[in-house]
């Protein structure tokens, strides 16, 4: 269970009043709850405890400097994928010896500035990035802690847009150039081989997607032992689903379990990067109903919050529980539930059994991962404002934008 409960007739998060953190602050609001973040982190490093193991938080699920400050106080290391998540966690107080970087796009700038910082390791995904690495680093005159990033080739029966372990997926290096690119990258200078890492795609709810990357990991180490190169860690990425609905993936105890079984007398060091699993159910979303429009046999409750604000319904036809914050008796009738966004996809939620009335309060769950992290501001709509609750206090961690924000280096021409 999460730290968001009725108690009486109305949520609360922690032991903070939603309604009363809503009239204080405004509506749109997310809120998060420091208590949850740290027993998900938690349950994470727990599971793993027996073997050597780093977790970093996947910081492109929720980058608030107060959500990263509270993780890198547990000790948690961080997975970043731009030098702009670099920044974000020093200026949260992570400590770079435990960041990874992945993605396949990094820019020469931001090599630098994670040389220069000296981070635990890039997670190389092409033969092109592992050159550019290598004569940048020796511009430096540093030595890169390198793993290569393997596209395993597995289903991992999520979503199309956020399956990454496909050989169609744009992500990592194909199994059947691993070898020859370790062996290149033993052999140039400025490089020292560390890892091996895979991400297969997120949201993912069985252990068998995991368990067969792991094989072909594992198969691979082998056989890059027998040319010689000794592997010291394997970073088996995040993608560990959470429940939104009916979902049950496994809990990290489980997951953990049958991967430590596999790594079982290996001097491997383990390396995770959960997002979702850690601050997806550390989150909510409130939003106010401003109108409620009959059309035929729909309703459309229009609220204050726009898929500017969460976009993975639209996005992903995503689902997310959207609960009245203070329920009222009576009956309920179907809803979707749309924001003020000038497009049709604009929705939160659709055909949900509601009972509001304008002026009460939605909390959409599940918010607290890829929600204000993927916001935007369409339509000129300012981002909402974060809170952290953390037993009875809550405290703003970031202020609702303000408009001349919005056009912050604008100019107008002569
Ligand atoms: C390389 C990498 N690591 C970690 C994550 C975090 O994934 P999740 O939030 O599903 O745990 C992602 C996003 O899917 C990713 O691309
Ligand atoms: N943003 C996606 C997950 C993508 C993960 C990024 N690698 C979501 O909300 O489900």
């Amino acid at each position: 269970m999460d730290h968001f409960n009725y108690r009486g007739d109305t949520l609360y998060a922690e032991d903070c009043e939603v309604a009363k953190l809503a009239r204080q602050h405004g509506t749109p609001l997310y809120i998060y709850s420091r208590a949850t973040l740290e027993r998900h982190w938690h349950a994470f490093d727990q599971a793993v405890a027996s073997h050597p193991h780093l977790i970093c938080y996947a910081v492109k699920a929720n980058s608030n400097l107060a959500v990263l400050n509270v993780l890198a106080r547990l000790g948690s290391g961080f997975d970043i994928v731009s030098g702009g998540e670099l920044a974000r966690v020093m200026a949260a107080g992570g400590d770079p010896d435990k960041v990874v970087f992945s993605g396949v796009g990094k820019k020469v700038d931001e090599l630098e500035m994670a040389l220069e910082v000296g981070i635990h390791c890039f997670n190389v995904e092409s033969a092109a990035e592992l050159e550019l690495l290598n004569d940048v680093a020796g511009r430096l005159g540093k030595v890169a802690p390198i793993s290569l990033r393997i596209n395993p080739d597995v289903d991992a029966g999520t979503h199309p847009y956020i399956s990454t372990g496909l050989k169609e997926n744009k992500f990592g290096i194909p199994m059947d150039e691993a070898e020859a690119l370790f062996l290149r990258a033993a052999s140039l200078p400025n490089l020292q081989v560390k890892g091996v890492d895979c991400h297969i795609g997120s949201q993912l709810t069985e252990l068998r997607p995991f368990l067969d990357a792991t094989d072909r990991m594992l198969a691979l180490i082998d056989r890059l032992a027998e040319n010689g190169i000794v592997i010291e860690h394997l970073d088996v990425g995040g993608g560990l689903g959470v429940t939104y609905n009916d979902e049950t993936p496994p809990h990290p105890d489980k997951y953990a379990e049958a991967l430590l079984q596999k790594v079982a007398g290996r001097p491997l060091k383990l390396i995770f990067e959960p997002g979702r699993a850690i601050a997806a159910n550390a989150g909510i979303f409130v939003t106010e109903v401003l109108f409620l429009k009959d059309n035929g046999d729909k309703r459309f409750v229009i609220v204050d919050g726009a898929m500017n604000d969460l976009i993975r319904p639209s996005l992903y036809s995503a689902w997310q529980n959207i609960i009245p914050v203070t329920p009222h008796e009576g009956d309920s009738c179907l809803c979707d539930v749309v924001g003020p966004v000038c497009e049709t996809g604009d929705f939160l939620g659709k055909d949900r059994q509601l009972n509001v009335v304008s002026g009460d309060l939605l909390a959409v769950r599940s918010a607290g991962a890829y929600g204000f992290a993927m916001s935007s501001n369409y339509n000129t709509r300012p981002r909402a404002a974060e809170i952290m609750v953390d037993g009875a206090t809550a405290s703003v961690v970031r202020e609702r934008e303000k408009l001349t924000q919005l056009w912050h280096g604008e100019q107008i021409l002569p």
